[in-house]
């Protein structure tokens, strides 16, 4: 792609490019600082590398149009392919095993399996709110609220028991993936000295994967047999073709779902608690809402949809934090992005989610959190790609139903069960990862005065 009439960062300097002033621990964040000022596409170029980043709605809705463009498994993803292999997140779509897998799965999350996952749900919800009745001070909100979704996606993805609750450090599946997924994005970074700082050793990332690899085999042999998501790509094939996944591909889709599917959830229900716990007002009209719908009662799972606002809640606070923070679009052909930017069949560029849903032009004041913007009236005004935390055509995510439903039910119950005590003096502070999440945000959970009364 031309980039040579692209903006990018004042004072680019030769060999190493942007190089000032990018922190290594928070691309995305300098990505957001930059884009404000730079406006809806711009360039930024590191020793030589440069890419393309397009923030604004209207480009957007031309990348999103799958019939010229689609996924584009480059820079951090391909690294990933040493620990996820061909799963379904780091796949190219045109490898046979996107296809086969994504047709065999897609019926184990339509919003109606999800009645499947529901008991399961519970069942880890009630873990946190044990330890949060048992809290004697402050918890730290982001490291609950993912041992919370990691429990969930061990349960209703494997039958298995991480224990997170009961450990004071994360599981070693939990390290040994933080680490691996540290070490593959940061391969990218050119010097060396930075890398090995951020990234350790190759010799440990080797183990780290060994760590990963060997419990989801003995997560496979102590199978059981039930209603889980192992369980349906051990046994079923394609719904026409009958065939089957092998069993690298299915241990490549195991990892896949505990990468993808926990820390991104775990994120937007912290996002959701910080918002809500700054702004007291829509807190409570929150839970006025649970308390409405769900009374005292331990919802069911026709329960969770009807928690509307609580849902825009997560919308509202999905739209700021958009905890998988991007997406890559690679040209289908040649073609001319909105009308002048030439791209050849092959190109690529990468979508800040962050800041198409702070497009002025599609989000009034966009910094506010305000839930209402997820109203039906205001949406239908809205383009419609305007909003894509969940990424966008035939690779969007298919665990998008799974998310929500695990995300609203979690929430509901901890509105149900708790008033806070808030730190005043904490700002938000953001740790990037493969995905964003508060740092250092602590809320001293207490079982509510009728709470007690019906349960304690
Ligand atoms: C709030 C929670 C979540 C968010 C924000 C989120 C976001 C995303 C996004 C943006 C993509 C597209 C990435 C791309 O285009 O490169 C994606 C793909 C994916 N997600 Fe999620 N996700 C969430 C939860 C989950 C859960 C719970 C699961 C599994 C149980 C999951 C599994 C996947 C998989 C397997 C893919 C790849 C799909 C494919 O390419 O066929 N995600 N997710």
């Amino acid at each position: 792609m031309d980039t040579s009439t692209l903006p990018h960062r004042p004072g680019r300097l030769p060999v190493i490019g942007d190089l000032i002033g990018a922190n290594p621990r928070t691309p995305l964040q300098d990505t957001l600082r930059l884009g404000r000022r730079l406006g809806p596409i711009f360039t930024r170029k590191i020793f030589g590398f440069e890419i393309v980043f397009v923030g604004g709605v209207d480009l957007v809705t031309e990348l999103n149009d799958e019939t010229k463009f689609g996924k584009h498994v480059g820079l951090g993803i391909e690294n990933l392919r040493a620990v996820a292999g061909d799963g379904l997140f780091t796949a190219h779509t045109h490898e046979p095993n996107w296809r086969l897998a994504h047709d065999i799965l897609q019926p184990a999350f339509s919003a109606e399996a999800m009645r499947r996952y529901h008991p399961v749900m519970l069942d880890a919800a009630r873990e946190l709110t044990a330890a949060w009745d048992a809290a004697a001070g402050p918890v730290d909100v982001a490291a609950d609220m993912t041992r919370l979704t990691l429990e969930t996606i061990g349960l209703a993805g494997f039958g298995y028991r991480f224990g997170s609750f009961e450990r004071a450090e994360p599981h070693p599946f939990v390290t040994a993936m933080i680490r691996a997924l540290r070490y593959a994005q940061l391969q990218n970074v050119k010097l060396p000295f930075v890398r090995r700082a951020f990234a350790g050793t190759a010799e440990q990332n080797r183990a780290d994967i060994a760590t990963m690899t060997n419990l989801v085999d003995e997560v496979i042999e102590a199978r059981e047999g039930s209603e889980n998501l192992l369980d349906l790509m051990l046994t079923e094939g394609h719904p026409t073709t009958g065939e089957r996944l092998d069993p690298v591909n299915i241990r490549n889709q195991a990892i896949t779902f505990v990468v993808a599917g926990h820390e991104t959830t775990s994120g937007a229900l912290s996002f959701a608690l910080y918002y809500l716990t700054r702004h007291p007002e829509l807190l409570a009209k929150a839970r006025a809402e649970v308390d409405a719908v769900w009374g005292d009662r331990e919802p069911d799972f026709g329960d969770v949809a009807k928690l509307r606002y609580v849902r825009r809640c997560l919308d509202e606070a999905m739209r700021l934090w958009p905890t998988a923070p991007g997406y890559s679009r690679e040209a289908r052909e040649d073609v001319v992005l909105g009308g002048k930017h030439r791209m050849r069949k092959g190109d690529w560029v990468i979508v800040p989610l962050p800041l198409v849903h702070r497009d002025p032009a599609a989000w009034p004041d966009p910094e506010r959190f305000d839930p209402d913007r997820f109203e039906p009236a205001a949406v239908k005004k809205r383009p419609a790609q305007a909003y894509k935390p969940f990424g966008t055509g035939e690779r969007a995510c298919i665990g998008r139903q799974f998310a929500l439903h695990e995300a609203v039910l979690a929430l509901g119950i901890v509105l149900q069960r708790y008033d806070f005590d808030v730190d005043p003096s904490y700002e938000l502070e953001i740790v990037e990862s493969l995905t964003l999440k508060p740092s250092g945000f602590t809320l001293r959970p207490r079982v509510r005065a009728a709470a007690t009364a019906t349960t304690g």
